[in-house]
């Protein structure tokens, strides 16, 4: 079984690097739908569409009406900071085969045990930024729970 929820928000971000105009500071109507793979439970329910609402509004809170700015950007961080400007910074360049993988962190480290309990067996998310472009990305649950373990065992060793 398969279900699948959406997100929308308004947001601004630039590529610096870009040399076709996304270098340009943009906004874009962002629109995300994320979509759970598992069996269904008891309840006739894969996942209470409420549920991955949840879990999700607090990122999408953040992210609407602000602009996402890569970490590495840091003229863009200052002009952020020079004019009190809502941003949410991103590890990473500002792309939408980034910005789905950053959801599919955010749902790992913000909701493992629910999506366990569930036995939600993989989460596979789209990013579309204009009307002709999307990027999506699909990963297991069991990839997440090995690259959960790989960064707890790094952050050990880096204490
Ligand atoms: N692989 C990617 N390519 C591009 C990304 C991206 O995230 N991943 N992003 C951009 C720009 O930020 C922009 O959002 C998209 O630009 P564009 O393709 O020009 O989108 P339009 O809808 O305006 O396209 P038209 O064909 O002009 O309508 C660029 N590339
Ligand atoms: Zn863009």
């Amino acid at each position: 079984m398969k279900v699948a929820k959406r997100f929308r928000w308004e947001g601004a971000h630039r590529l610096p690097w870009h040399t076709d105009g996304c270098q340009n500071l943009h906004g874009h109507s962002y629109q995300l739908w994320v979509e759970l793979s598992g069996p269904t439970g008891e309840n006739g329910m894969l996942l209470d569409f409420k549920d991955i609402k949840k879990v999700l509004a607090p990122l999408v809170k953040a992210w609407d009406h602000a602009v996402l700015v890569a970490e590495t950007d840091t003229e863009l961080l200052k002009a952020m900071e020079l004019l009190k400007s809502k941003h949410y910074t991103l590890p990473y360049d500002t792309t939408s085969e980034n910005i789905c993988r950053y959801v599919i962190s955010y749902l790992a480290e913000n909701a493992l045990d629910l999506l366990l309990q569930q036995q939600v067996n993989s989460i596979h998310v789209k990013l579309q930024e204009t009307e002709s472009c999307y990027a999506t990305h699909e990963v297991s649950i069991a990839e997440l729970q090995a690259e959960i373990n790989e960064k707890r065992v790094a952050e050990a060793f880096t204490l």
